[in-house]
């Protein structure tokens, strides 16, 4: 069969494919309309309407990403089975229903990804479609065992469907990324359809498609696990918003929807994290430390009076004395509740005691209630029974005790001393008082301190956000608040859970002073998954991403952690409570490391939470940077771990990496220049040091105004906001000033060069330095060197 043949046999069948595809969003398309048209009926009525009308929408949407690039793959078994792989599963409406299509997930398609000539996994044949809209332009087969018509088997090694590979590659690269899924390869498909069921560590160098492997596992666990993930959905973090813009492109069409995307920016509902932060300011914001910080901010608000306080109830003066409030304070502390939810125990034994006074100035009033006084030991209760004071009955104590609880001056004094706190204003008074800082921080040295210190403490960062996470624990929610019913519940299921886990475990109740040990996130482990499911299907019209998002204590399914090298511990301590499972990917090279305060090990990230537990998996294959790009990052990556093994690249480079030295007068002109040579389908981004790369930096809005000038959609970028993105052509400005800038400076600069498909220039105000001078000469071979 030629390939002519070939190519209008495939015609044929997408022309087929095309028209089911068709008819089923037709049906689909009418039933919704049906679905969209009732109206009234039952609550429950109303509700199961609801949750058709979006499984028909996102069954349409589905349809809809589908119609492009539907059907690229072809198996021919060694049985005689053909087996077509696209990017939904159709079926004929015939009697057997016979499939006309397979879903890329299914089982039955893997073999498409896994087969080689030394594993062919009962494949025959490989066949990769070319098409164009609603046209095949193209095939290429691969024989994986020998041909029935003599071809020889090709030669394979890790790269599976090479020519098909480095066709998709070489497609320019629009602003957004695209799906992989006609050309997946096996170590990525290893990963992606990986079952374990708990932490799983993809780590890779820089383009070997972690992020699209993230993705393409997010929708293959969508797809297998539907029933669980829909009601509990799926939390997907990335570095930042541009880059969840870029992936949201990738999932609907991946056939998605129930899938959360955040940054850590917006992890926390109600806060958008747009303040700035100091290296030092993250660093220690980051470190594990701050939960102790936290919790002494918490009890600084915990207050005891110096002296007696006398508070009038009714017109009678009662008479608080610090020991009295020491030790309401010390009960509860002692119930290890939240903050707000220990509020009603401490405000109890300050009205328990004020009453008992009332009481005894009422049945004593010569002046022996003093004798009565509540006193810490006491339990509270047995006092107001006593029989030696048979005046007032119980009915009327618990009257009295009502009127203390109403007085003013009572309620006044109680908050003053234990008020009710929220995260945002506990954090803001904090950050804004170097006094409350010192208060908190008193082991700190003073730079340390001072990192803290701002004047508007609301002004939030992304590294607070893990610290208003963390108080939102430390305080709990105010119980007295409307609302919430379902996660006041679902918070007395985990707190009774953490009690059966020290009595499982056999910890002793800690001691009131005592940090929780990080093992009591565990706890969600213990909450049986019938409560999970139960939060999970809440009565609600909204979508679980919807719900999911909006609800700070929502338990996951599965989480997925993009850039994961960049979390701080605090910020691992968040994303765990919000996967009580533990069943995650996260996906990161430790050494494109850039945040102070992110990591160097997976181990050091991982103990605390599920100690050796974990699975890793690596990437090995470059399919971003050309060779001529990756021999320049294979010698930074030298520097920041010489045992470190780069990726190998599978494509070779258009034209050597560009050294350009221009005086720093000249930047704005050469990188102007560099630009406009970019051709037009290409895309292309000018890099900068984060601290130059601000709107405000001096001579910056010239640069960008000069790059805009000859290339309008060139994007401009300070390098921190580059994480996980890619251009077909980079320029990376003053990297001398990148390396010094920060300990970092080497990871930003191998980010940096790493963005780049085709090309990297470098430009530098004046001399590249003794390291970058040397690396220039090692790879001068296929290197252009000007002088501009
Ligand atoms: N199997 C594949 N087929 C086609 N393209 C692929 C494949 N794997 C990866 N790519 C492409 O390679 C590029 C790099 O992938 P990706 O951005 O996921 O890498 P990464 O490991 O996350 O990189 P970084 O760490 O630098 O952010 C993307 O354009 C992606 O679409």
């Amino acid at each position: 069969m030629t390939e002519h043949d070939a190519v209008d046999e495939e015609q044929r069948h997408l022309g087929r494919l095309l028209d089911r595809l068709e008819e089923l969003r037709a049906d689909t398309r009418a039933r919704l309309d049906a679905v969209l048209r009732g109206t009234g009926g039952t609550p429950q009525a109303r509700s199961e309407r609801e949750s058709f009308a979006r499984l028909y929408s996102s069954e349409l949407a589905a349809f809809n990403a589908a119609n492009l690039g539907l059907y690229f793959g072809r198996l021919d078994m060694e049985d005689g089975e053909v087996r077509r792989i696209g990017r939904v599963g159709l079926r004929d409406d015939d009697e057997d229903l016979t499939p006309l299509l397979l879903d890329w997930r299914a089982d039955h398609s893997r073999p498409f990804y896994l087969a080689t000539t030394a594993r062919p996994e009962g494949a025959h044949r490989r066949r990769h479609l070319r098409t164009i809209g609603r046209r095949v332009i193209g095939v290429h087969d691969e024989y994986l065992t020998a041909p029935v018509d003599g071809e020889v088997p090709e030669d394979h090694d890790d790269v599976v469907g090479e020519s098909a590979l480095l066709e998709a590659l070489d497609s320019a690269r629009s602003a957004h990324m695209t799906d992989i899924v006609a050309t997946i390869q096996r170590e990525q498909d290893e990963i992606i359809r990986n079952p374990h069921a708990g932490v799983l560590v993809v780590q890779g160098g820089p383009g070997t498609g972690k992020t699209a492997v993230a993705l393409h596992r997010a929708a293959y666990l969508l797809y297998t696990h539907r029933r669980r993930l829909d009601r509990s959905g799926v939390l997907i973090v990335g570095p930042n918003a541009r880059f969840l813009d870029y992936i949201a492109r990738v999932l609907p069409s991946l056939g998605e929807s129930g899938v959360v995307l955040r940054t850590l920016a917006d992890l926390y509902p109600g806060v958008r994290a747009t303040g700035s932060e100091t290296l030092r300011g993250e660093e220690v914001k980051g470190s594990a430390d701050m939960v102790d910080i936290l919790k002494a901010a918490v009890r600084a608000r915990q207050l005891a009076p110096g002296a007696d306080v006398v508070v009038r109830c009714e017109g009678h003066d009662l008479v608080l004395t610090p020991a009295v409030v020491r030790a309401a304070r010390g009960r509860a502390r002692m119930t290890r509740r939240p903050h707000n939810q220990a509020r009603s125990t401490f405000a109890a034994r300050i009205i328990d005691a004020l009453t008992e006074q009332y009481v005894a100035s009422l049945t004593d009033p010569v002046g022996h209630a003093e004798d009565a006084a509540w006193s810490p030991e006491g339990d509270g209760v047995g006092d107001l029974g006593d029989p030696a004071r048979p005046l007032l009955d119980a009915e009327d104590r618990a009257a009295l005790r009502t009127e203390v609880e109403r007085a003013p001056e009572v309620l006044a004094a109680i908050d003053e001393w234990w008020p009710t706190l929220r995260p945002e204003q506990l954090l803001a008074d904090l950050f804004s008082s170097r006094e409350r800082i010192s208060e908190a921080a008193g082991d700190y040295v003073a730079e340390d301190q001072e990192a803290l210190f701002r004047a508007d403490g609301g002004a939030f960062s992304v590294a607070d956000v893990p610290l208003l996470d963390e108080l939102a624990e430390l305080l709990g929610e105010d119980p007295t608040e409307e609302g919430n019913e379902a996660d006041r519940a679902w918070a007395e299921q985990v707190r009774q859970a953490e009690e059966a886990l020290e009595i499982l475990t056999g910890s002793a109740v800690q001691d009131i002073e005592d940090d929780l040990d990080p093992e009591v996130l565990m706890a969600y482990d213990v909450v049986d998954a019938e409560s999970l499911a139960r939060r999970h299907s809440a009565d609600s019209d909204l979508t679980v991403a919807d719900r999911a998002g909006a609800d700070r204590t929502w338990a996951f399914g599965h989480v997925i952690v993009d850039e994961a090298q960049e979390l701080s511990a605090m910020a691992w301590r968040a994303l765990m409570r919000r996967s009580p499972n533990r069943w995650m990917t996260l996906v990161g090279d430790v050494a494109q490391t850039s945040s102070p305060a992110g990591i160097d090990s997976w181990e050091d990230a991982l103990s605390p939470y599920v100690d050796d537990r974990w699975v890793l998996c690596e990437l090995t294959v470059n399919y971003r940077t050309p060779e001529t790009v990756s021999a320049v990052a294979e010698q930074l990556l030298a520097q920041i771990d010489p045992g470190a093994t780069s990726p190998r690249p599978v494509r070779a480079g258009r034209r050597p990496v560009a050294w350009l030295e221009t005086e720093a007068g000249s930047v704005g002109r050469v990188v102007a220049d560099e630009v406009s040579l970019v051709p037009e389908d290409r895309a292309v981004a000018v890099l900068l040091p984060d601290d130059l790369g601000h709107e405000n930096a001096p001579g910056i809005a010239a640069l960008r105004d000069a790059v805009i000038a000859a290339r309008p959609d060139a994007s401009v970028l300070p390098l921190a906001l580059a994480k996980g993105l890619e251009f077909d052509v980079v320029v990376v400005v003053d990297p001398e000033h990148v390396l010094g800038r920060s300990p970092q400076g080497l990871q930003d600069l191998y980010v940096g060069a790493t963005r780049a498909t085709q090309e990297l220039v470098l430009v530098q105000p004046g001399r590249f330095g003794p390291l970058l001078s040397r690396i220039r000469e090692s790879v001068s071979d296929d290197t252009e060197e000007l002088s501009a």
